[in-house]
């Protein structure tokens, strides 16, 4: 499991992973959509498993979660996002009730998004955000490509000055990731900001 450290600095996020068996690290830089990055906490995260215990839990101010289905009780102003592969296959989840409701592959397609990249689409004023957290659909999401995604998902938000952000459990289902992992990630990621996250869960 990687010991994540992600250190925001004004211009653009750098990840350092360090693996903790051979405590090597390598630093991956990677751009962001634009370097203007918005200043952000710096934000150390342990291994995923780490965050499980008490002392890691954020209580953060700007995250509820609350029981209802993500199309039909969220603020119909509110942006909404999930987890995509990158072929777009969203043949199953929730994915495919988005792609039934909102389609538009060919134009999420057309925007060439990578893993850890955000495809979105804008319909009648309201963001759908497609974060992108495996290559095909047949693979699962790393913890760190996962991480990647939110951090970039925060910086489209604050962008397109997004204000209420709704989301399932994301990546709890077909992709497998742990709950509690997907909660404080959301969390960590989102520390600070004004954005306002509602997480549903049916
Ligand atoms: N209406 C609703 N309101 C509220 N919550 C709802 C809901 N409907 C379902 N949920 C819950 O939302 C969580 C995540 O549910 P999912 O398993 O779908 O998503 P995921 O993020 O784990 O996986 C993504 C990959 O699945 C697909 O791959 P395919 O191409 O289809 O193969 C994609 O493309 C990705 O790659 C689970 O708790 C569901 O109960």
């Amino acid at each position: 499991m990687f010991h994540v450290l992600y250190k925001f600095f004004s211009t653009k996020p750098t990840v350092i992973t360090t693996n903790n068996e051979s405590n090597d690290t390598d630093t991956l830089n990677y751009s962001t959509s634009n370097n203007d990055f918005p200043t952000a906490p710096i934000l150390f995260q342990q291994s995923p498993s780490t965050l499980y215990n008490n002392t890691n839990k954020k209580t953060c101010t700007n995250f509820q979660e609350r029981q209802g289905d993500l199309f039909t009780d969220s603020p119909p102003t509110n942006a909404l996002v999930h987890c995509v592969s990158q072929d777009f296959n969203m043949g199953g989840g929730i994915a495919r009730e988005f792609r039934n409701r909102f389609n538009s592959i060919k134009e999420l397609k057309s925007q060439r998004k990578k893993v850890g990249q955000v495809a979105y689409l804008n319909r009648d004023g309201r963001y759908l955000f497609y974060i992108i957290t495996k290559r095909r659909v047949n693979e699962y999401p790393t913890c760190e490509n996962f991480m990647r995604g939110l951090i970039e998902l925060r910086h489209v938000c604050e962008k397109f000055g997004v204000k209420g952000l709704c989301m399932p459990r994301i990546g709890t289902g077909i992709d497998k990731l742990s709950l509690d992992f997907v909660r404080e990630s959301v969390k960590h990621v989102f520390d600070g900001s004004d954005i306002q996250i509602t997480m549903f869960f049916l």
